[in-house]
């Protein structure tokens, strides 16, 4: 490469960081809620790459705070254990003994491996799930199956965020890495569906977003034609589509529903398959995958 283009590339890179100012200014201070789906962790360059952006969030002085999914690693712990796994109405059925296995891949795995990979930056992340500081509590849960109520076990809602330790961790400069089992009143252990807990901890934050990682490119009106991919949508519009989603989107829009009707500013889903799609959503001016806001002016979806 000639000394020329380097030197345009190098000021083209900075025209685009530059480009960031308006974003970075608005998001100063502010709490970004970010649910990195177990889907979207697709190799270990990813994973590095998904690091390095909270990190730089953190570095731009906006608070990240993660919750991570990881439904494809517990079903394959599942089976290496020779245990069964099975989803209702896009929900793991969770039986006590599955439920000793969703505690262990997320915290001790998945969660570990996240921490692990933000903190080769600096002494950033550090892990809790529900139980800590009582942060979730669960309220057991059924799925609508067919039009009728069905019990999946040791499945819950979020009855009650308690964000004590993630405004201490927050205001000590950390980054949450939150993985999602809650104890029920009764002290009784839930496996969270990672979305659910994603929109009610966003929501208890006031978090200015809500950003989900996923394997899609965003929401499509009519899965799986590809022509029907949403990019602005309204809480109106996703609470009539509900009723014909199936499988993962249906907690994610769930979550992104609550979210944004309790004041969280937008919620995106985005292909977290892309290299450094968190930061393209919340710090650039084109858009990327599906926002969902409370209202958008002019109405429904586009
Ligand atoms: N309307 C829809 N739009 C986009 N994806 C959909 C839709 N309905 C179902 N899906 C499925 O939801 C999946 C994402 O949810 P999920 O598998 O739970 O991922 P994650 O691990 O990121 O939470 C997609 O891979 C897709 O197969
Ligand atoms: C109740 C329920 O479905 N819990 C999920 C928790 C993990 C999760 O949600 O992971 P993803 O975000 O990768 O899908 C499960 O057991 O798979």
């Amino acid at each position: 490469m000639s000394q020329t283009s380097e030197q345009i590339t190098s000021l083209q890179k900075a025209a685009i960081l530059a480009e960031s100012l308006p974003a970075l200014q608005a998001l100063h201070g502010r709490r970004v809620v970010v649910k990195y789906g177990g889907n979207a962790m697709v190799d270990d360059d990813l994973k590095s790459a998904f690091a390095a952006d909270m990190v730089l969030l953190r570095a731009c002085g906006i608070h990240p705070v993660v919750v991570h999914g990881g439904g494809p690693q517990i079903s394959a712990m599942l089976t290496r254990l020779g245990l069964e796994g099975e989803f209702r109405g896009g929900f793991r059925v969770t039986t006590p003994e599955v439920m000793d296995v969703a505690r262990m891949v997320l915290f001790g795995q998945v969660g570990r491996e996240l921490v692990g990979l933000i903190n080769a930056y600096g002494p950033y992340a550090v892990g809790l799930t529900g139980e800590d500081a009582s942060l979730l509590t669960a309220r057991r849960r059924t799925v609508m199956v067919d039009g009728e109520a069905v019990d999946i076990g040791l499945v819950g809602d979020i009855a009650a965020v308690n964000t004590s330790a993630v405004d201490d961790l927050i205001a000590a400069g950390r980054i949450p890495v939150i993985s999602t089992i809650a104890p029920d009143n009764d002290g009784v252990v839930h496996n969270i569906n990672a979305d659910t807990a994603a929109g009610a901890v966003a929501a208890a934050l006031g978090a200015e977003h809500l950003v989900m990682l996923t394997d899609v490119e965003g929401l499509y009106t009519d899965w799986p034609d590809r022509g029907s991919l949403v990019d602005l949508i309204d809480a109106g519009a996703v609470r009539e589509l509900l009723p014909r989603l199936d499988s993962g989107m249906i907690p994610k829009m769930e979550a992104c529903l609550q979210a944004v009707e309790s004041g969280v500013g937008a919620a995106h889903v985005i292909d977290g398959r892309r290299a450094h799609s968190v930061l393209a959503a919340l710090l650039t001016e084109s858009a990327i995958g599906t926002t969902v806001l409370a209202e958008v002016p002019n109405g429904g979806s586009r």
